[in-house]
This record gives structure tokens, C-alpha cells and sequence, in this order.
């Protein structure tokens, strides 16, 4: 176990799950025909493997090196195919232990046929999902943050979240967390040296107001951590942008323009769809989930009245919505546009209960787009005042006159939709990482928690503040793994597939 046994002793994992002396195989690339498939072999048994697997009786190929071998069946010694081979003693290999890479043709019986040898070699059995970075995180060459980084980069589907995944994976997120853990282990060590010396004055008094402002500035940072909202658990999720408005709007042309493909039915009766139909988009790299209701209107039946309760509370939910206006339904007068949109905002969005007014319209500025559709039905002339009218009134939410028939508007629309998508994620470049999980928030919710009981009991039970200390470090113990429940773990390691 090497130098890693000094944490491993906080990990309460059962023993035999640490030191499991098995061999693991896998199949590392994807499923399905494919031109080169990677096999990947991990335990003390790889050497015996690769000997019996290529003929090499004699000495093993150099570290990290590709060698073209016949590859054979260890006891017919049939030939499987011919391929790249390549041996990685521990502990210079991705799970710690001696590795070995077979990449063989990518047929379904080349594969087959050398799992079956494999697993025909005493001591050598199929991995389970997630067994090899389980392995890895064991034997200390990844903590959990950068486990979830390495899981988020090989589910990510668009440029910005392959970014902030590999960030994570680099460890950023890892080491922020870490900092904050070892000045808790700092704050935690003079509160309990206060508490054992200082009626022998072996310890200055200046030592606790040390600590209180040092938990005092931690509280703020993991605070203003916590308060990203949410947009780095946005991009690893996907944005939730609903579509709704009234019946017949084009809700269901404009998802289907926006996701190129009939996903949802069109049809000029009204009251067409009922059911949530979702398309996942990429918007310029970040990650969209699009959701389109059926229309607001008070429904005639039972099914479609289900219908509208199940847009409204998509609505609700959304980080945008769309809200979408037949344009022919327009007043003509386009001095009256403004007050127009306003009431049928009213109609699509929910009801602010109370509060002030102004916030609740800056917060429905931020949260919706306009989108004025079926603008081919609309003369240019009264397009282009109404736009004029929409853009000096203040309070509406920006609007794009668009087309879905003749997609004409449609690179415009697209560039606001961006811009709005990109604000809500943020850049997963620039400034401190971002908080990835509802994991790690419910964490660090705890943690700032626990430190307000350090102040509470500061002056009259210092235990009981240092507990609170205590138990903020293992929340964030908890997040980097290094103090960790076996669950925590399992729930990490599940989400990986096999051969990862
Ligand atoms: N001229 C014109 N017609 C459109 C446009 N977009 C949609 N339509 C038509 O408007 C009608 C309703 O379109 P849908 O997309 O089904 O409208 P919806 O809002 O999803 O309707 P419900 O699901 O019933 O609420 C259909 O006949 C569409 O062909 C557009 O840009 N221009
Ligand atoms: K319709
Ligand atoms: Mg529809």
C-alpha cells in the first residue's frame, strides 16, 4: 500500500476491498464493431497474463511500450488475432498495480474470444463497473473529486462541459477542497491545544482569536463558493429551457426547428400536444435540455388539463423559458405591443407571491426570451415598429421576431439563446472551479453549518465548538473521499461503466 496507508486508515472500506489480489479484465473502449478495441488487464497476475496470452516466456516487453504480438489462446494456444500489446509495471500505471493493454481488431469475436482466454487464467476474473478506477482511487492516484472529474469528461457530450470536467479531473476542484481542509485541520488542532493547555499558560491567548477569524474567512469563501447559482451543477446537467405560451404558438415547430428533426407533432388543431416532449441540444458547446408543453389554455378535457399542469410546472422549474407568441395575435398598433406581451407574460409565467415588484420583473428578464414566431404572417412595416416600441419599453424580457416556417430570424434568435445559455453556465475556464455536484453542495451546506456552531459555543463550551470544527472537516472530508463512508464511495463508482 506504500505511502497511501497514512489516509487509508481514515477510509472505514473493508479491508479485503483495499487489498483484493484478484486480476481484473475488461473491455476499456465501446461497445459495438469498431476498428481497434482496447482490452485492459490490472492486478498481480499481469505479467502471467501477458506471458501466456503472447508467447513472451522469456522477458516482458519495456515499460509503456507498444510491441506487435500474435496474440493466442493461453491453453490451445489457437491464434486470436494480431495486435498491440503493451505491459505497465506498478506502480507507474493508471490503478497503481501491474497493468497490461491488448489492442486487438475490433470485431464482436476477436473481442469475444479474447475475454474467453483471459478469463480461462486462474486468478484472473472480469472487472466490475468501475473497478478500475476504484483501484486507482485505492491506491491514491486520484482523490474523489478528480474520480467524478475523470466520470463527468467521459459522459461529456459538449465542449464546455468536457472543459470544466477535465479541470476537475486535473485536480483544481480537488485542491480548493483540500485547502479548506487542511486549515480546518489547523483551527481544529489549536482549539483542542487551547483546550488541553492554556490553564497551564503553555499556550498564548491570542491563539483563539486566531482561530476565529480564520473560520471566520472560511465560512465566506465556501459561502461565496456555495453561492455560484448553481452553474457548474448547470453545465454538468444541462440547461433546463422550457418552450410554452398559448396554444398554436409554434411551441412545437420552434423545438423542432431548434432540434432539426420532427421531435414533436405539428398540427393546426390546438391543444396538439400534451405530454412533455425533451430534446438535448448543444448551444455553442454548453449543454441544452429542451422541453416543449403543451399549450396554456383552460383545457377542455381531462388529459389535456393534466397537460397544462405539467407545462406550468416546467415552467417553474426552468432556468429559461421560452415563452412564444403567434405574431399575428399582435395589436396592430405597435404602441400597444408592450402592454400586450405583458399581459400574456402574466399568463405564461407564475404568479411572483409578494415581494417587490421590480425584483420579481428583473428576475423575469433574466429568466425568459420572447419569441414572437410565425413572423412571415406579419407586414415588414409593423415587424420593424413594433421592435422599435418592444425595445424602449422597459421591463419585458428581450424579444426575437422568428420564423419557424421560414427560418427566417432564426441565426439571431440563436445568438440571444447563446449568450443566455453561456450566462447561466458561466465559463468553465475562467475564475475559482466551479461547484459540480449536489453532492459536494450538501456538503459544504453542512460544513458552513458546523462552523456557525463554532462561534454559538466559542465563549462558554469550547468542546462543543471544536466539535462543530470537527464536523466540518469531515464534510469536506467527505467530499474528497479522504474521509469517507463506503457508500459515498459506492455511489461515486456506480456511475462508471465497466472497464473504466
Ligand atoms: N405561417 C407560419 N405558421 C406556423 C409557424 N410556426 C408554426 N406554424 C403553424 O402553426 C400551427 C401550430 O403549430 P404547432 O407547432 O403545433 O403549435 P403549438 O404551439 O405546439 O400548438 P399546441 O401544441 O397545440 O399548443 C401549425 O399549423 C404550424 O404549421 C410559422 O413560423 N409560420
Ligand atoms: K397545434
Ligand atoms: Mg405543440
Amino acid at each position: 500500500l506504500g505511502y497511501n496507508y497514512k489516509w487509508l486508515r481514515h477510509l472505514s472500506i473493508p479491508t479485503d476491498a483495499v487489498c483484493d489480489a484478484d486480476t481484473i479484465f475488461a473491455l476499456s473502449s465501446g461497445h459495438g464493431r469498431c476498428g481497434v478495441a482496447v482490452v485492459r488487464v490490472s492486478g498481480p497476475a499481469s505479467s502471467m497474463v501477458l506471458r501466456n496470452m503472447t508467447g513472451l516466456t522469456q522477458t516482458l516487453p519495456p515499460p509503456r511500450t507498444a510491441l506487435l504480438r500474435r496474440i493466442t489462446d493461453p491453453h490451445t494456444k489457437e491464434l486470436l488475432d494480431r495486435g498491440l500489446v503493451l505491459w505497465f509495471p506498478g506502480p507507474h500505471s493508471f490503478t497503481g498495480e501491474d497493468s497490461a493493454e491488448f489492442h486487438v481488431h475490433g470485431g464482436p469475436a476477436v473481442i469475444t474470444a479474447v475475454l474467453q482466454g483471459l478469463g480461462s487464467l486462474k486468478g484472473v476474473r472480469p472487472a466490475e463497473a468501475g473497478e478500475f478506477t476504484r483501484r486507482a482511487f485505492h491506491a491514491g492516484k486520484l482523490g474523489l473529486t478528480e474520480v467524478e472529474g475523470l466520470g463527468d469528461l467521459i459522459h461529456a457530450e459538449t465542449e464546455a462541459q468536457r472543459r470544466q470536467a477535465l479541470r476537475q479531473m486535473d485536480g483544481e476542484l480537488g485542491h480548493l477542497y483540500q485547502d479548506w481542509s487542511s486549515r480546518l485541520k489547523r483551527c481544529l488542532a489549536h482549539v483542542e491545544a487551547f483546550i488541553d493547555f492554556s490553564e497551564d499558560e503553555l499556550i498564548e491567548d491570542g491563539v483563539l482569536n486566531q482561530v476565529d477569524s480564520s473560520v471566520h474567512r472560511l465560512q465566506t469563501e465556501i459561502e461565496r463558493h456555495l453561492g455560484d447559482e448553481r452553474r457548474g451543477e448547470r453545465l454538468r446537467n444541462g440547461v433546463q429551457v422550457v418552450i410554452a405560451g398559448a396554444t398554436n404558438a409554434g411551441k412545437s415547430s420552434l423545438l423542432n426547428t431548434l432540434c432539426q428533426r420532427p421531435a414533436a407533432i405539428v398540427s393546426p388543431i390546438p391543444g396538439t400536444t400534451r405530454d412533455v416532449v425533451e430534446a438535448s441540444l448543444d448551444i455553442g458547446g454548453f449543454p441544452v435540455l429542451l422541453s416543449d408543453t403543451a399549450g396554456l389554455r383552460d383545457g377542455l378535457d381531462s388529459v389535456e388539463r393534466e397537460g397544462v399542469r405539467r407545462a406550468r410546472q416546467r415552467v417553474e422549474q426552468a432556468d429559461l423559458t421560452l415563452v412564444v407568441v403567434d405574431s399575428t395575435q399582435l395589436p396592430t398598433e405597435p404602441k400597444q405591443a408592450p402592454t400586450f406581451l405583458q399581459g400574456y407574460l402574466s399568463i405564461v409565467l407564475p404568479q411572483p407571491s409578494g415581494g417587490n415588484p421590480e425584483e420579481g420583473r428583473e428576475a423575469t428578464s433574466d429568466r425568459v426570451l420572447l419569441v414572437l414566431n410565425k413572423s412571415d404572417l406579419v407586414p415588414e412595416a409593423q415587424k420593424e415598429r413594433t421592435e422599435r416600441e418592444l425595445r424602449e419599453s422597459l421591463g419585458l424580457p428581450p424579444a426575437c421576431f422568428l420564423s419557424c416556417h421560414t427560418t427566417t430570424g432564426l441565426g439571431d434568435f440563436l445568438a440571444v439563446l447563446q449568450s443566455r445559455v453561456k450566462t447561466l453556465c458561466g465559463n468553465p475556464l475562467s475564475g475559482a472551479p466551479s461547484l459540480t455536484q449536489a453532492r459536494h453542495r450538501a456538503h459544504l451546506q453542512q460544513s458552513v453549518q458546523a462552523l456557525s456552531q463554532y462561534h454559538q459555543y466559542r465563549n462558554h463550551d469550547l468542546a462543543l465548538a471544536a466539535e462543530g470544527v470537527r464536523l466540518a472537516l469531515t464534510h469536506i472530508g467527505r467530499i474528497t473521499g479522504r474521509v469517507g463512508a463506503e457508500e459515498i464511495l459506492d455511489i461515486v463508482f456506480r456511475d462508471f461503466c465497466i472497464g473504466k
